[in-house]
This record gives structure tokens, C-alpha cells and sequence, in this order.
């Protein structure tokens, strides 16, 4: 119970293992994400941060090192383990929405828990609705995402996110696309769920301004850990 969320050990990556593109991106990259927490990971363009990120997320697999996952090693895990893992525990939110255009916002958050409705339980039309309310678009759920501005799309994808209620929430850029004010609503309501509902969060930023508003600020520079 007391593992934290994520535990990074000695954690290296690189493309092209064995060819003369070979390209190392991550060096021996620590990091410790305790529960409850809310994290930015900043650095240049290029140092690594979507490569870390993926690694993360159970969507890549680091070169060494040891990933786990509350306390569990995923080293150790085939991939119909890491899928598993993955869709019970980790969110993904990125800086295109990915909704399904056609669909209405409040079956776009349904999505997941049809996929896994033995995980999901009863009730997942409710468990849908909560979410939308949860966001601030109780009222805009069956629209369609298409016709929603970008800010009420970004909702829409976080409520998605949060469907399977993950442990850990991974945020890659999620408000690059988004005039200041409405990436300011979409931090609040990440600060909101992070503190009400202790869902620890990752986010991959270049806004400084809503980096100094999360716990702690990481800087990956050259696929190391500065700060
Ligand atoms: N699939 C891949 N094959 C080979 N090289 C890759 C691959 N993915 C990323 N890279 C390289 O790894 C390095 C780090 O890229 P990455 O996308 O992780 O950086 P980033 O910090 O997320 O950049 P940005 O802020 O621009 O999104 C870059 O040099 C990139 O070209």
C-alpha cells in the first residue's frame, strides 16, 4: 500500500539498437512519483520527454532499467500483462484530444469501460454521466465532439481518461493547443481531480506558469533528469 505510484530505476532508452542510427535518448533516468501527486516534466524540444512518457504509459519498453508500477516490476510482465496493467491504471491524456469526432461527448467517455466492461462493472452509462458532470459538461454531453470548442474537447478527453478511475493520469501537453484561458480552466480541473480524487499526475508541459502550479517541476534535458 505504501509503494508509490511509479518507481523509475536506472531507466535508459534507445532507437536503433545495433544499427548505425542507433540513438540513445534516455540516460539512467530516476524518478519516484509518490500518490496524490501532481508532477510537470519540462525540457526541451527533443530531450526525451514523449520517449519517457511512452515508457511510462506501458507504450514502449526501455532498452534497461526497471520500471515499476505500485511496486510491481513491469520488466517482469509479457504484453498481454502490460495491456492489462496499463488500461487499469494509467490515463492518457494528450494535446490532440483524439475523440471520436461523430460521437457525442458522453459516448466518447463510455468508450473504455464498453471496451473493458468486466473491469468497468454495472451501471457504465451512469459511471458516463457522473464523468460529464464531473467535468463541467453535464449539460453539452450529447453533443456531438465535433461541434465542442477545443477547451470542452480537452474535457471530454479527461473525463475519458478517467473512466477506468487510473492510478496514475498522463498528460502529454494538454493544453499546447489551447488559448490561455481555456488552458488555465483545463489545469484547474486537473488540479481539482488531482486533489479530490488523489489521482497522481504526470504532466509534459512547456507553460511554466502552470508547471510552478504543480507539486514539483522535473526537467529532462538530453534524456537526463536536471532538476
Ligand atoms: N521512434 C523513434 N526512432 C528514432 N528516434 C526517435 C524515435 N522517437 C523519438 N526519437 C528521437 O528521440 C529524441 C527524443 O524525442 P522525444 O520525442 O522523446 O523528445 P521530446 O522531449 O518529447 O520533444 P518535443 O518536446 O518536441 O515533443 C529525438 O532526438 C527524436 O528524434
Amino acid at each position: 500500500m505504501d509503494d508509490p505510484v511509479l518507481r523509475l530505476d536506472r531507466i535508459c532508452k534507445a532507437y536503433n539498437v545495433g544499427l548505425p542510427s542507433e540513438t540513445k535518448v534516455l540516460h539512467d533516468v530516476d524518478l519516484t512519483l509518490k500518490r496524490g501527486e501532481f508532477l510537470a516534466l519540462m525540457g526541451p524540444s527533443g530531450s526525451g520527454k514523449s520517449t519517457l512518457l511512452n515508457i511510462i504509459g506501458l507504450l514502449d519498453r526501455p532498452t534497461s532499467g526497471h520500471l515499476f508500477i505500485k511496486g510491481q516490476d513491469t520488466a517482469l510482465l509479457n504484453d498481454a500483462a502490460l495491456t492489462r496493467l496499463r488500461g487499469h491504471t494509467i490515463g492518457f491524456v494528450f494535446q490532440d484530444h483524439h475523440l471520436i469526432s461523430a460521437f457525442t461527448a458522453v459516448e466518447n467517455v463510455l468508450m473504455p469501460l464498453l471496451v473493458d466492461a468486466e473491469f468497468a462493472g454495472p451501471d457504465i452509462v451512469q459511471k458516463a454521466n457522473a464523468l460529464m458532470a464531473r467535468v463541467g459538461l453535464a449539460k453539452v454531453a450529447d453533443n456531438r465532439a465535433m461541434n465542442m470548442s477545443g477547451g470542452q474537447q480537452q474535457r471530454v478527453a479527461i473525463a475519458r481518461a478517467l473512466a477506468m478511475s487510473p492510478d496514475l493520469l498522463l498528460a502529454d501537453e494538454p493544453t499546447g493547443n489551447l488559448d490561455t484561458q481555456s488552458a488555465g480552466g483545463v489545469f484547474d480541473l486537473m488540479r481539482e481531480v488531482n486533489r479530490e480524487s488523489g489521482t497522481t499526475i504526470l504532466m509534459v508541459t512547456h507553460n511554466l506558469d502552470l508547471a510552478k502550479r504543480c507539486d514539483r517541476i522535473v526537467d529532462v534535458v538530453d534524456g537526463r533528469i536536471t532538476a
